[in-house]
């Protein structure tokens, strides 16, 4: 598996080991772009060494020829026209290198982490909140853009660093230390506050989150919001929580700001060191006036790539926080959806219940206990209940949306926890009560983009489910878009959308959650009628609320005080 792979399903944790790696990764997969980026920083690094020496020749010299002198003079030129050009093709270069990098490693991991986030149990998506699931791209992001582009910058910086550095120590090591050492300073005093940043960052990132998932919340109820007249109280909300980040947003800058006021202090200060100690050295006659220039010059040209390291190295905090934020996807959690693991099953051998108990925190009243309870392959069942009983609960253990706390859900004599999940929910479809829409059109919305559905398959799943003469009314029929909203769809034609799109996939066990709890009780009982017809010799289980829809049923089962028993005197049916 590879470091991004690794990121991603929440392998890698966070810190500078995973940052070390994902960038070697990056180094890796690029290296056709990267190589000569690093190449240019070395031959940038070598030249860029040139300049000051040919000055302290000159100044050494000045008693030389003018000839001489004038030759030393053009070499000076000549030097600092290389390393102009060497300069510009860097930096264009590494815009190439940066741009490519990022569009490639974006291909290739967001889809990763699309993908790792659907695979993602309900509850934790839930406990994350979708806004913040959200905001992980954006952290995604923040982490390839530093990889592709920062990244080679801190590294020619730091290549640029090395070679002045190694220049001093050849002129003059004594001198060298004095002027290398109140630089190192500099960085490390920089690298140790911006350590402090990460922190900073990360409580930003969690303010900012929940500033925009009240901004998420707010349009995704725009209807509920105007009913309510709410849109004071949740403008108020947001500034609260606007206010919030800000203080985080302040705190992170203010750190930020610290660490470069003491970068930029200290290599400001570095010359004036170098000054004091180089004239006094010149004084006794250890240093010539030519390598004190040396010194001088080289000391600030090293400002400038340490100073880059500085700002690189604070920004490095900030993806480092991104990184652990990916990583809060643990992969212990995730739900293994591919397609062939697991061992498959028959429907034939029907399910059943073990002592199934469910609470939904440890400190929670359990809402299921010790539920014994066999669904014969082929039944149909209707299951009522008081509301709050557990009913939904049950629903989403048998199509094991969750594990039950208590007991096991049993396929024939076996744990259908052996089952692959993919396998599984194949054969066990639960469809809720409300249908979640796509802004797509009516067709893809039932097909859910697989295309081994065909449209006359479509059509007739459509008609079966009552919708079909609606279909026919639209313009565009099975083409008109709708928005996410279900617009221009009923509530009532959303729920039977639903019910198209899961009788489309041929369930052996078909679960509807209230699914025709918006229609009115004539079409709820045609739809029913009409499902029951093409379930036969399947399993149908239909929770609801309604007495006359229930009494359709030959077996039913009543959920309450936590048990669920099938009503007795019943022909099973
Ligand atoms: N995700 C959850 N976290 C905590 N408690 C939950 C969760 N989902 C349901 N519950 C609780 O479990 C109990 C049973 O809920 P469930 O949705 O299964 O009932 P239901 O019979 O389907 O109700 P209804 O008929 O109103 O749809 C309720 O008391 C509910 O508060």
């Amino acid at each position: 598996m590879n470091a991004w792979d690794a990121l991603v399903e929440g392998r890698l944790g966070s810190g500078p080991r995973a940052f070390w790696e994902l960038y070697r990764e990056a180094c890796r997969a690029e290296a056709g772009r990267f190589a000569p980026a690093i190449a240019a920083s070395l031959a940038l690094g070598l030249l860029a060494v040139l300049p000051p020496i040919l000055i302290a020749q000159l100044i050494d010299r000045a008693e030389a020829g003018v000839g001489a002198m004038g030759l030393l003079a053009l070499g000076v030129l000549a030097a600092f026209a290389a390393l102009a050009l060497l300069d510009a093709g860097l930096t264009w270069l590494r815009h190439r290198f940066t741009i490519a990098a990022q569009v490639r490693l974006r291909a290739r991991i967001a889809p990763a982490l699309l993908i790792t986030g659907l695979r993602l149990p309900l509850h934790k998506l839930r406990d994350n909140s979708r806004a913040t699931m959200m905001r992980s791209f954006d952290d995604l992001d923040e982490t390839l853009g530093f990889i592709a582009g920062t990244m080679p910058e801190f590294v020619t910086a730091a290549i640029l660093a090395a070679s002045y550095a190694v220049l001093l120590l050849v002129v003059h090591p004594l001198l060298a230390v004095v002027s290398l050492g109140a630089t190192a300073l500099a960085f490390v005093t920089a690298a140790v506050l911006a350590r402090r940043s990460r922190n900073a960052f990360a409580s930003w990132i969690l303010d900012r989150d929940r500033a925009f998932t009240v901004i998420v919340e707010a349009f995704a109820s725009l209807l509920t919001i105007k009913s309510m007249n709410a849109h004071r109280a949740i403008a108020d909300r947001f500034a609260d929580k606007l206010k919030a980040e800000n203080a985080s947003l302040a705190a992170m800058r203010q750190r930020i700001a610290d660490t470069e006021a003491a970068s930029r202090g200290w290599l400001t200060f570095v010359p004036g060191i170098v000054v004091v100690v180089g004239v006094w050295m010149v004084s006794r006659g250890e240093l010539s006036i030519g390598e004190l220039v040396l010194f001088l010059t080289v000391s600030a040209s090293l400002s400038g790539p340490v100073g880059s390291m500085c700002t690189h190295w604070e920004a490095a905090q900030r993806t480092m926080a991104a990184i652990a934020r990916i990583a809060e996807l643990r992969a212990a959690e995730l739900e293994d959806l591919d397609a062939d693991s697991g061992r498959d099953w028959s429907p034939d051998a029907g399910l059943s219940l073990a002592g199934v108990g469910h609470r939904y925190a440890a400190d929670a009243a359990p809402v299921l206990r010790a539920v014994d309870l066999a669904l014969d392959s082929g039944s149909h069942i209707a299951v009522t209940g008081r509301s709050g009983g557990g009913k939904t609960t049950l629903a989403h253990i048998v199509a094991r949306f969750m594990q039950p706390s208590e007991g096991a859900v049993l396929a024939g004599a076996a744990d259908a926890a052996g089952i692959g999940l993919t396998p599984y929910r194949r054969r066990v479809l639960m469809l809720p009560h409300e249908t979640e829409i796509f802004s797509a059109s009516i067709a893809d919305n039932v097909t859910l983009w697989d295309r081994s559905f065909c449209l006359p398959e479509v059509m007739e799943a459509l008609r079966i489910a009552g919708l079909g003469e609606v279909v026919d009314g639209l313009p565009r029929r099975h083409d008109t878009p709708l928005s996410a909203d279900g617009e221009p769809l009923s509530a009532g034609q959303r729920q039977r959308l639903g019910i198209a799109r899961a009788l489309i996939r041929r369930p052996d066990v078909l679960i509807l959650d209230e699914a025709t709890s918006s229609l009115d009780p004539q079409t709820e009982a045609e739809v029913i009628a009409n499902v029951r017809a093409v379930m036969q010799g399947r399993t149908l289980i239909v929770i609801t609320h309604r007495e006359e829809l229930a009494a359709r049923f030959g077996r039913r089962l009543a959920v309450k005080g936590g048990g669920a028993a099938y009503l007795p005197g019943l022909e099973p049916g």
